[in-house]
């Protein structure tokens, strides 16, 4: 089993809980009282500059324990000051110590996307996202068979939110776009070794249509990092752990965005 069935067997677990508590129909009715989802597209691809989504993470499969973040809305209002595009919300409970809870507490604080960052593989599970008020939801081609990727890739554009398909190569970038991806993250942390290759989003980039929205995920370490990514071609880049662990997370992230909107880029973005 790879880590990433292993994640998956346990979100499909937590998830027939949920399930059993909270029926889909009440789930669509909360989902209906929500304001429409916000725009994301028109946030993350700006021109001439890399924008940055800023991921609340307490914990990782990689790496164990890397904050206690007890205020998660707190750190994601640091975050939207620094200047993010799109704040990342891990809800995975078992690996990555999230929840749907710390989704409802960042969306009701900051004014900004929000993205529901888990191992969704259900319509529940999108219908939950605008329930608790995503306006993104992370949709993982190498989780998912292609008829399922197609149908949630669907599901979450008719609710008005934005999928953030991931891939790894250039295989699952071509399912990405066959399923209607309208923005695709390269994940440089190979799933099943967990280790960061930096050098994965420059090989697959290329191979993504320039009408998609391309993110850099995973591996950011700082300014350096994110002109590299810019230099490759990304729109944005999504940060966890760099900015989980530093004690400036206000200040890091408008490191970051300043990086991606240096005058020098301009040239090599157009
Ligand atoms: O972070 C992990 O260890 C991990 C393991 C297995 C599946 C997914 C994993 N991470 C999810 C992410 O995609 C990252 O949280 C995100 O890209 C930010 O990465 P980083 O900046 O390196 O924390």
């Amino acid at each position: 089993m790879t880590v990433l069935d292993d994640i998956v067997a346990g979100v499909r677990e937590d998830l027939a809980v949920r399930e059993a508590a909270t029926p889909l129909a009440l789930v669509k009715e909360l989902a209906a009282k929500r304001p429409s989802a916000l725009d994301a597209v028109a946030r993350l691809r700006v021109e001439d500059a890399v924008t940055v989504i800023a991921e609340v993470k307490r914990s990782s499969p990689s790496k164990g324990s890397l904050a206690a973040i007890k205020d998660p809305a707190a750190l994601a209002v640091e975050y939207e000051k620094g200047g993010a595009a799109v704040i990342s919300v891990l809800t995975e409970e078992r690996r990555f110590k999230g929840s749907l809870a710390d989704l409802d507490a960042v969306r009701a604080k900051v004014d900004i996307p929000v993205l529901r960052k888990d191992f969704v593989v259900t319509p529940y599970q999108v219908w939950e996202a605008r329930a608790h008020g995503a306006d993104v939801v992370l949709l993982i081609v190498a989780a998912l068979e292609q008829t399922v990727l197609e149908s949630l890739v669907e599901r979450v554009h008719s609710l008005g939110m934005t999928a953030l398909v991931e891939v790894h190569d250039t295989e699952e970038v071509a399912r990405a776009v066959d399923a209607g991806a309208r923005v695709i993250g390269v994940n440089a942390r190979n799933l099943k070794s967990l280790e960061v290759d930096r050098t994965t989003f420059s090989r697959v980039a290329p191979s993504i249509p320039s009408h998609i929205v391309k993110i850099a995920e995973s591996g950011v370490r700082g300014p350096h990092d994110v002109v590299d990514y810019a230099r490759a071609g990304a729109d944005a880049v999504l940060v966890g752990e760099a900015l989980v662990t530093d004690d400036a997370p206000r200040n890091s992230v408008a490191d970051l965005v300043a990086a991606g909107a240096h005058p020098s880029l301009r040239a090599v973005r157009r």
